[in-house]
């Protein structure tokens, strides 16, 4: 197989004829609930493109939501887990056990935050980590309440449909939902009352004293958190707010969930969010980018919090699944080897240079923010009002697709255009994007 040129062309209306047809069937075969974001189909993908079955090549700042960072065809990536396939594809590691899984465990206590004891349990979703986080929770603390955050997003079971914020399109009609979940505030800053300088101490105070007041602190068995909010609109808690709530969960002997299934890996410039703040969680639960596409997902904390559970007591049929463990394995590889920390670094002081120079010129963006290549805009109406634009976010992301750029919206007022570029996109690809972008705002 060639290398896919990095280079974008387009060559049909975008969706091309093939796609065209291929979503005929795809509408009379597919259930409706499963939506896509650009009726594209995929033929090819690497490095930052695209490549559809009409032959247009996209610029990809959407990397699959956060998960191909290393690329979608990782050489590392499919060396291994193509090895790994001629081997064995399942035996299932509750029956016979095979090391690619105790490889990715031993990674990840060396890569999470914190130098103490870690034990690692394999999944397949992030949300079927979230839930074993919290059962793990439960069984460490013998307690029962779960509390999450404002504009929180943890999946899409019935658990963490519970755990999640927004509800539309995630929890409409979709209820009765597990009990024992309590919401408090986050620092949100841009929409912070008193201003974002404020956000940090001011929405820690009032979390606090929500748990405190309403659920009893003795109560909690876990705080769920991710280190920078994805779905609910790329919200970086403000200064202060993280560390805040680290303390209030260790004094009061509460399990402490970094999730870190969309801002781990690399993904925002450092191997997990929560380090920006020296925030060491009790578990953290990943996904995503950790096996260059291939599902997998894992809880990984302190060993004597993630060996409460009884024996049996974790698991699942494929969780952990070898050629699953071999792309991880491969994916950390490719990290290390072109170190995607610094890549992403350098893509955040790109993106945040161009896009701060199109707030200069363009009104409707009210907020630039987000770490390493997890960069959002937030649009409004009004810029005093902070009125959410969710009409100008979809209008503009319609046209960078028309362009061939694939861009993402998300946030819980529908107004949040995010990016989430592969970690090794070229600079030319990624200003070309950018490019793209700012012509779209000129036309809207
Ligand atoms: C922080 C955080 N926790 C948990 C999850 C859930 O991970 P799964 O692998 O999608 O189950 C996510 C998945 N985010 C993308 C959801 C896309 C969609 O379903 O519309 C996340 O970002």
């Amino acid at each position: 197989m060639t290398a896919l040129p990095q280079e974008r062309r387009v060559v049909t209306a975008i969706p091309g004829p093939k796609s065209q047809e291929l979503q005929a069937r795809r509408t009379a075969a597919v259930a409706q609930g499963v939506g896509s974001v650009l009726p594209v189909f995929t033929a090819r993908a690497g490095g930052g493109i695209i490549e559809d079955v009409d032959g247009n090549r996209l610029i990809d700042f959407g990397s699959g939501i956060a998960v191909t960072s290393v690329g979608a065809s990782a050489e590392a990536v499919v060396r291994r887990a193509s090895a790994q396939l001629a081997d064995f594809t399942h035996t299932c590691f509750m029956v016979t056990p095979y090391e690619g899984y105790v490889e990715v465990a031993e990674a990840l206590a060396e890569l999470t935050p914190g130098d103490h004891a870690k034990k690692s349990a394999l999944f397949n979703s992030g949300a079927e980590a979230v839930e074993n986080a919290v059962k793990i929770a439960r069984s460490y603390t013998k307690r029962q309440a779960v509390v999450v955050f404002d504009h929180g997003y943890h999946g899409r079971t019935n658990l963490t449909m519970a755990l999640t914020s927004k509800n539309m399109p995630y929890k409409h009609g979709f209820g009765p939902f597990a009990p024992e979940v309590y919401r408090v505030p986050v620092a949100y800053g841009y929409r912070w009352p008193t201003g974002p300088e404020n956000a940090g101490p001011e929405a820690a105070a009032q979390a606090i004293d929500q748990i405190s007041k309403q659920v009893g602190a003795e109560n909690v068995a876990a705080v769920i958190i991710e280190p920078v909010l994805g779905e609910g609109g790329f919200i970086e808690p403000a200064k202060g707010f993280l560390p805040a709530i680290r303390k209030f969960a260790s004094d009061h002997g509460i399990v402490f969930v970094a999730d870190e299934i969309q801002s781990g890996f690399c993904r925002t410039g450092q191997w997990f969010a929560c380090e920006d703040e020296g925030v060491v969680p009790d578990l953290i639960t990943t996904a995503k980018g950790i096996a260059g596409g291939l599902p997998l997902a894992a809880v990984t904390g302190r060993a004597e919090i993630m060996d409460a559970a009884h024996a049996g007591g974790l698991g699942g049929t494929y969780g952990g699944n070898p050629v699953a463990c071999a792309g991880a394995l491969g994916a950390i590889e490719t990290m290390k080897e072109l170190d995607l920390n610094a890549r992403a670094k350098n893509i955040e002081a790109v993106m945040k240079a161009r896009l701060s120079a199109m707030q200069d010129k363009f009104d409707v963006i009210g907020d630039v923010r987000g770490r390493g290549a997890m960069i959002a805009i937030e649009l409004v109406k009004d810029r005093t009002t902070k009125e959410p634009n969710p009409e100008a976010t979809a209008a503009l992301a319609k046209a960078c697709h028309a362009e061939g750029l694939l861009v993402l919206t998300c946030g819980t007022y529908g107004n949040v255009l995010r990016f989430l570029p592969p970690l090794v996109i070229g600079e030319d690809l990624l200003n070309e994007g950018l490019d793209i972008i700012e012509q779209a705002f000129a036309r809207i």
